[in-house]
């Protein structure tokens, strides 16, 4: 007797155990030898020739020696194929860097595409819920190109039908344990296609020391650190507001002078104009003389000195209105940057009421309404919740260093940014490996960039100070 059951279990149910009421003989159909001989050559023949089209310089050099062998002897191939390793290794120890890009390299994401991505593929995507098992059959995203740098392998991944970017960034933590790295961040190629990037290692580690200020004056990009690929991180200041956020000893201090460092030469030829809002007295007071009368400390005087920005702006505005739509800095109308250290002090934490008020208004305004006319904003702050900091979202380009907690990197960066790899809860409390390290989203891109800012040490500010110290008064001068 059948046992009944409800639904489709009595579908799914197959048991030979004899003393089971129900049992199943599973159907066998017996294919013949010769059709999976065919089958079998047929998909060696295909990869063979899958492979010669994929790698034919490869192919190449592998099988040229076991060729004039065959034609010529083994004497006549060792004579023959010895330069070409001989050469491999006089090129690799004349110039390492273009042996790396053209050989190394290539070499490198071929071992790891077969011996780490193509070997944990399967178990990695049905684990972490990428890919499905279903009737014997596995659905996997199909592994793409291996591209090997420095520093990181990038794999471009074809998603299954149906998926989508969120699945993928929900499990940057299973794919880099399954793959062996510390992280993964996934950035899209193109519809339907993503890349991981895994980092092999760190190349931001160690610290970058003060980098040398321009010799042509500029209002930005500010080159103020390097980006983890290697290139110079430019920091744009001009036409944007940056919120700059991190917990205490996270490093702060080092992109807002590196930002200053960086524009030095253009505030001595009154290209620019650096105000400084030093609410903790520690910060920005060690070269204040570099700001002129520019600067305030006490809460009473920030909000004088960021009701003058807004003044600035607003007669600029009635300026320009139909004449021009955006700002080009001259000596005339430079490009005033208002820094503010720990923008909290004056807003969130601050208990004079209409001191508050005034304050969180001001900024308000110059977030909103100061980039066409030049004046951008770049305030620094520890906490970045709402209560504490509501006009966040009236910055366009954010800076997240080290934070305290997961939460906090999405209210900095944005809704998915940790999920898309912006781990700056992960990052080293220890000053030598994490200081000045920080994940960037700008405006127009919603992938973060891992990036460390050059340390501007106290002897740095100093010089800058002995160099540049009446450089905002030169500025006034040149007007
Ligand atoms: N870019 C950097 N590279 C290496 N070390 C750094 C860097 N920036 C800061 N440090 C180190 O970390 C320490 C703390 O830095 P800093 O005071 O700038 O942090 P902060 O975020 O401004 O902290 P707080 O909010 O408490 O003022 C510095 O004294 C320095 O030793």
């Amino acid at each position: 007797m059948f046992k009944r059951l409800p639904g489709d279990e009595t579908r799914n149910l197959v048991t030979t155990t004899p003393d089971t009421a129900v049992v199943f003989r599973p159907a066998v159909v017996t294919t013949p030898a010769i059709i999976t001989i065919v089958i079998v050559a047929w998909r060696l023949l295909a990869g063979l020739v899958r492979t010669i089209w994929r790698h034919p310089i490869a192919v190449t050099t592998a099988s040229t020696p076991a060729v004039i062998t065959l034609v010529y002897g083994w004497g006549t191939a060792l004579l023959l194929t010895t330069p070409v390793p001989v050469g491999l290794v006089a090129w690799a120890l004349t110039d390492r860097s273009s042996f790396a890009r053209w050989v190394g390299y290539r070499l490198l994401a071929w071992w790891r595409l077969i011996w780490v991505y193509r070997r944990h593929w399967q178990p990695v995507m049905v684990v972490s819920g990428l890919g499905r098992h279903l009737r014997g059959r596995d659905y996997l995203p199909r592994l793409g190109k291996i591209t090997c740098t420095s520093w990181a392998d990038t794999v471009t991944v074809r998603m299954l039908d149906g998926q989508a970017v969120k699945d993928w960034t929900d499990r940057t933590d299973h794919l880099a344990h399954g793959f062996g790295a510390t992280s993964c961040r996934v950035t899209v190629a193109t519809a339907g296609r993503l890349m991981l990037t895994f980092p092999r290692r760190d190349p931001l580690a160690t610290a970058i020391p003060a980098l040398p200020i321009p010799e042509e004056p500029s209002v930005g990009p500010v080159e103020v650190g390097k980006q983890e690929d290697g290139r110079p991180w430019l920091l744009k200041v001009h036409g944007t507001h940056v919120l700059v956020a991190g917990a205490t000893g996270a490093g702060k201090g080092s992109v807002i002078w590196s930002t200053i460092r960086g524009l030095l030469p253009a505030v001595r030829a009154g290209l620019v104009e650096i105000w400084a809002l030093d609410p903790k007295l520690m910060e920005l007071s060690f070269g204040r003389v570099l700001f002129g009368s520019r600067y305030a400390a006490d809460p009473a005087d920030c909000a004088d000195l960021l009701d003058d920005a807004v003044k600035v702006m607003q007669a600029r505005a009635a300026r320009f209105a139909g004449h021009q739509r955006a700002h080009t800095p001259t000596v005339d109308d430079p490009f005033v940057l208002v820094l503010v250290d720990e923008v909290a002090f004056l807003t969130a934490y601050q208990s004079d009421k209409d001191l508050r008020r005034r304050i969180s208004a001001a900024l308000a305004t110059l977030t909103t309404q100061g980039r066409a006319v030049g004046v951008g904003v770049m305030a620094a702050l520890q906490d970045p919740r709402k209560e504490v900091m509501n006009i966040r979202n009236l910055f366009p380009d954010k800076i997240a260093l080290r934070l305290d907690e997961s939460e906090q990197v999405d209210m900095v960066l944005g809704d998915g940014a940790r999920n898309r790899g912006a781990l700056a809860d992960r990052i080293s409390a220890r000053p030598e490996l994490g200081a000045g390290v920080a994940y960037v989203r700008l405006e127009t891109s919603p992938d973060p960039v891992r990036v460390r800012a050059a340390y501007v040490a106290d002897d740095d500010i100093r010089d800058m100070v002995a160099e540049f110290a009446s450089a905002s008064e030169v500025g006034k001068e040149v007007r």
